[in-house]
């Protein structure tokens, strides 16, 4: 029997001892949560003992609390009615900004000829919890701005007179057709971007229109993603975080294999939070204290990341499903050997786009090291079973063609999709973001030389300032 409680009764658990909010129309008990919340406790604080909706729905889908929290903390229903509503200063600051911004107008997607533009328009519409979210790297970020340095430090070597008309853009990933060497990464929390529908959910349906592989993150609501499929055929990859339980994991790989995921991305770089101090400024600011000793692998524990993951749990992860496996986040040629050692089909190299470990080298350097070290790897025969993949900084055509001639099979695009559905542009921004893209990889594959993708080789490209970078102390 479902248990009825009553507005009176939640508004007494208003406390950090003792914290009861509603959430469409049950009661949860978050107190042993508040401290774990990725978002900080005070915003979980700010709606305690009332009826939280409408705050969580700004960011989270209805599925997230029942998948994050053990059953027994939902005490019952209540009638919302009873319950006393959000004063205007715990609104959502999402609705704040939008009344605030009533006059701005946003620039038609016309007039959006580059990635970059993308990324204005966002921060203009963004909140400043949504905007430092997204940009954010790790500590001082300069793993950010390394990873477009290093695309910038490799020069093109273009070849001529070689007949370049028509340009196929065409590419196999993990055995699964795409129309370009790209793929969105998987990235979180799309609900800041747009609102007016599930966003992980357009962001698959734009890819499906585009002939391109969406990676859906595993924050995503799985059903309504793979609902979101709009073509033949149409194949979505699942980015895997582990979390701790490993028969709740398997569950999981179990359900998104029966939805039809085409490939795992297991995330690896991230076994605990990096220190993002973007968002950590906006929780102090509401009175949260974010510097805890510990609280890195605390906050870890209770959500999706898992600190003592190892090699060792490739087996069972493997074990369960027969998809292909990717190893994403991989940042020395060491573990790209294991990788491939342990029987992975492919990896990413990536360093969660800089928002881990500050410094971290950039994924194109990863890739020269494996040019260096490890050149198996991407020989012929290998790249058949094993594909190296990138993401980080790729914002040009240029690094598109780069990291493909340097051996990647495709490279991933993170914040750039995010930022694309800013200001109300949703699917329409999505596709202007690929066709900006196409046109300039069409282009560079063109000015190189390359009629095909297969015809973009290492020797188009002068990396040797940037393998002067390269580590010597590799040990394999
Ligand atoms: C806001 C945001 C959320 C992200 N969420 C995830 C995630 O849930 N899982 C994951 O594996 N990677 C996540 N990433 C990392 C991306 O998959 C990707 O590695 C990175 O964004 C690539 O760099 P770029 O943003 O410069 O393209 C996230 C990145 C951003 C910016």
């Amino acid at each position: 029997m479902v248990t009825m409680l009553d507005g009176a009764e939640v508004a007494k658990h208003a406390s950090r001892e003792s914290c009861w909010v509603v959430l469409h129309g049950k009661v949860w008990d978050v107190t042993d949560f508040i401290a774990q919340h990725p978002g900080g406790a005070g915003v979980i604080l700010r709606t305690a003992g009332q009826d939280a909706t409408e705050a969580y729905d700004e960011v989270h889908s209805p599925e997230l609390v029942v998948d994050t929290l053990p059953s027994e903390c939902c005490l019952g229903s209540v009638d919302p009615a009873t319950i006393p509503s959000l004063k205007d200063s715990q609104k959502p600051a999402q609705e704040q900004k939008q009344v605030d911004q009533g006059a701005v107008q946003f620039p038609p997607l016309t007039s959006i000829v580059s990635v970059d533009d993308f990324e204005k328009v966002a921060q203009t519409y963004l909140t400043p919890t949504g905007w430092a979210y997204y940009c954010s790297g790790a500590d001082d970020e300069y793993s950010i701005a390394d990873a477009r340095r290093l695309f910038r430090r490799i020069a093109l070597r273009p070849r001529i007179l070689r007949r370049v008309e028509p340009v196929c853009t065409k590419i196999n990933l993990l055995g699964h057709p795409s129309s370009l060497p790209i793929y969105f990464s998987p990235t979180g929390l799309g609900k800041y971007a747009y609102k007016d529908a599930d966003a992980e959910s357009v962001i698959a349906t734009a890819a499906g229109k585009e002939g391109l592989i969406y990676c859906m993150p595993t924050s995503a609501v799985h059903d309504a993603v793979f609902g979101a499929r709009c073509m033949p055929g149409q194949r979505l990859f699942f980015q895997l975080y582990t979390g701790r339980d490993r028969e709740r994991c398997k569950a999981l790989i179990r359900k998104v294999e029966k939805l039809g995921a085409a490939a795992i991305f297991l995330t690896v770089d991230s076994p605990v939070l990096g220190k993002r101090e973007r968002d950590d400024r906006i929780k102090a600011a509401e009175g949260d204290d974010v510097i805890v000793s510990g609280g890195l692998a605390k906050k870890s524990s209770m959500g999706l990341l898992n600190p003592l993951l190892s090699w060792e749990d490739l087996d069972w992860i493997r074990e369960t499903t027969s998809l292909p496996l990717v190893i994403k986040g991989v940042q020395t040629v060491e573990d790209a050997v294991l990788a491939y050692a342990h029987g992975a089909n492919g990896i990413v190299l990536s360093n969660h786009g800089g928002r881990s470990q500050d410094t971290a080298q950039s994924p194109m350097l990863t890739l020269l090291e494996i040019r260096r070290h490890a050149p198996s790897l991407l020989s012929a025969p290998v790249k058949d079973r094993f594909q190296i993949l990138l993401d980080g900084g790729v914002r040009r055509g240029t690094d598109v063609v780069k990291a493909v001639a340097l051996g990647a099979a495709a490279v991933g695009v993170g914040r750039p999709v995010l930022y694309s559905m800013c200001a109300g542009y949703g699917e329409g921004g999505l596709r202007r973001l690929v066709a900006i893209l196409r046109a300039e990889i069409e282009t560079n594959m063109a000015l190189a030389g390359a009629s095909c993708v297969e015809e973009l080789v290492p020797e188009m490209v002068n990396s040797e300032r940037a393998e002067n970078e390269v580590s010597r102390r590799v040990k394999l």
